[in-house]
């Protein structure tokens, strides 16, 4: 079955990831290409380094070739970003990535994207998947690459040097040349070293790099950013004496981050810091936008410095579009996912990566530092996450108890509001927050909550946790 999630469709190798649903995919986006009379324009096809990725590339390219429709691809393993970037400056109408993005090694899939280089929104990959529905996938054609590539119908092009230099013509490039920093890479065996590392290398930096081997099963380690996954980053930035250790995902849509010190910083805190930059020292006016699971320290600087903070759904489309409709300096989600005004709509690891790296130079303190000087003046936020992996079975059941039977564990709180935007969120009189939703990625349930300590977010989580017997 083709469903699209929080981000693309992401499904097991050999299950749903197959060769007959990626072309049914590329032969639903060619009817819409048509529909929207926009076949002029090509449709760029870039991939990451999962199994299968690059073959899976050309099955949808020879797609599109056999309707005519002109495929420009990035035809060497590529960030996520690089791809909506190419989208951007092409104007094309469309963009696919072949990735499952930070997903385990046994999954693959497909990330859409949409002029001016963005994901599809959820009404994009709802027509998709209707278009789908009325295929027979009998009457599929598909052109031999290598007579495609002949006849021009498929064309490679390298957006590399662009995306570079786009990348560095937004980043103060002389501030951090200043620093002489000691930067240790971690790609999780994923895509960025190439980009990353020449735009640091660029700005003087001293770049080493780990975890970069072509390994498809990713060291056997999730390829997401998380204090567990980065441990080794960590230890070796202390050991090593670096001034910071940068991870990205599978796919370099989302950063992660390690102080000199080993502490892994929470993407909460990576967005807090790079708000408080933007606004506070590059002097930039304007909102932020974070998802309905990220840190509510954002409404706190936002209404400190006059502006607003906008909260969507889990899915950096939802993100884009506020983004897109407010003129946002920022925005972004717990989950390690952010972008800023001015670069592509989508979030960027890469870019991420760099432009932290210009705000270290330029505050010149540790991290932790400016984090605590932030939390004393906007005040102390502290996460609880807890994920559980479940069946379909037990899913539907506890679905039916929170969003039917709209039934909610008593906190001892005084509630502000409940909301049902994207799972079910409680906002607390005190400020803190809690929300349990099913992840739009992966078969799990999500319980995030917020408070003003850490004992207090865990003891609210327990709460939730008990009342689902989990
Ligand atoms: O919590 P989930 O639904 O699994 O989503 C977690 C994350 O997944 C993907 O990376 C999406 O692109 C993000 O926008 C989302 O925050």
């Amino acid at each position: 079955m083709i469903k699209f999630g929080t981000g693309g469709f992401r499904a097991i190798i050999g299950e749903d990831f197959t060769k007959e649903n990626l072309e049914l995919i590329a032969k639903a986006l060619s009817q819409m290409i048509f529909q929207d009379g926009v076949s002029d324009k090509p449709v760029i096809i870039g991939y990451d380094r999962r199994f299968l990725s690059d073959l899976a590339a050309q099955w949808i390219s020879s797609v599109f070739a056999a309707e005519g429709i002109t495929v420009h691809l990035i035809d060497f393993n590529a960030p996520t970003p690089m791809i909506m970037f190419q989208v951007k400056e092409e104007q094309a109408a469309y963009g696919i990535a072949v990735t499952a993005s930070h997903n385990p090694a046994e999954y693959n899939g497909v990330k859409v994207f949409t002029s001016g280089g963005r994901d599809a929104t959820e009404k994009v990959t709802d027509r998709i998947e209707n278009e789908i529905a009325k295929i027979n996938k009998n009457e599929i054609s598909r052109m031999d690459f290598s007579k495609a590539l002949k006849a021009g119908l498929i064309k490679r092009i390298n957006p590399q040097n662009a995306y570079i230099d786009s990348i560095l013509s937004l980043i103060n490039i002389e501030a951090i040349k200043d620093r002489g920093l000691r930067i240790l890479l971690d790609p999780m065996y994923g895509v960025s070293k190439t980009t990353l590392q020449t735009i640091l290398m660029t700005c003087r930096c001293d770049v080493e790099v780990i975890h970069d081997r072509h390994d498809t099963l990713f060291g056997g380690r999730l390829p997401s950013p998380s204090s567990d996954t980065l441990a080794h980053l960590s230890q070796l930035v202390v050991k090593g004496g670096y001034d910071l250790g940068i991870a990205t995902d599978g796919d370099a849509d989302r950063i992660g981050l390690i102080d000199a010190n080993g502490t892994f910083i929470h993407p909460n805190d990576i967005l807090v810091l790079l708000y408080y930059y933007l606004h506070e020292f590059k002097g930039w006016k304007g909102g932020v936008v974070r998802n309905i699971a990220t840190t509510h320290c954002l409404d706190k600087m936002a209404e400190a410095f006059g502006e607003t903070c906008y909260e969507v759904p889990v899915g950096f489309k939802h993100i884009s579009s506020k983004m897109e409709e407010t003129d946002a300096i920022i925005g972004g989600e717990s989950s390690g996912g952010l972008t800023v005004k001015g670069h592509i709509r989508g979030k960027d690891g890469v870019y991420a990566g760099a432009l932290l790296t210009e705000m270290y130079s330029v505050i010149g303190k540790p991290l932790s530092e400016i984090l605590n000087d932030i939390h004393s003046k906007y005040g102390n936020f502290f996460m609880s996450e807890a994920d559980f992996r479940m069946t379909q079975e037990r899913k539907e059941e506890l679905q039916k108890l929170l969003f039917e039977e709209k039934n909610a564990p008593d906190f001892g709180l005084e509630i502000e509001k409940v909301s049902y935007l994207d799972g079910f969120k409680v906002y607390f009189k005190n400020g803190g927050w809690i929300i349990c939703r099913f992840s739009g990625t992966e078969p799990v349930l999500r319980i995030f909550s917020e408070m003003s300590t850490q004992e207090e977010a865990d003891r609210i989580n327990k709460i939730f946790q008990d009342f689902l017997h989990l």
